[in-house]
């Protein structure tokens, strides 16, 4: 569903602010959008990773300059994916923090 062109738009293209004008529910009420899966056995750390991942983003964002390894553009990054039970790219991303 998370991929359903009747559900979204463009589902393929990363644009997060797809979600800014949406009053979807993350946690498990609409399933259009179940990142953290949904019903009894869905994910127990979603109020910790809610609470963490904002701050781990904004810290390294906000404290380094980063720079993708082999100097590519960030349209050049391979964003293709392979099967298994978690979804990982194919060519992992390697990033270089530089200090401000
Ligand atoms: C962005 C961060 C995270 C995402 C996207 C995520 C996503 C998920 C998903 C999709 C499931 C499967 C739910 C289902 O089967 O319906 C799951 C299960 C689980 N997650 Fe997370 N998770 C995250 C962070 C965490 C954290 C921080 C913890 C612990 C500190 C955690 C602990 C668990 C455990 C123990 C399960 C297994 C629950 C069960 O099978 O009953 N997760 N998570």
């Amino acid at each position: 569903m998370g991929r359903d062109p009747n559900i979204w738009s463009d589902p393929e293209m990363f644009m997060p602010e797809r979600f800014l004008d949406v009053k979807i529910d993350y946690k498990g009420q609409d399933f259009e959008l179940i990142p953290f899966g949904a019903g009894r056995r869905m994910c127990p750390g979603l109020n910790l990773a809610n609470r963490m991942l904002h701050i781990i983003l904004g810290s390294l964002i906000h404290k380094f300059d980063w720079k993708v390894v082999g100097n590519k553009r960030p349209q050049d990054i391979d964003m293709g994916e392979k099967f298994g039970i978690t979804l990982q790219k194919v060519e992992p991303l390697m990033a270089i923090p530089m200090k401000l």
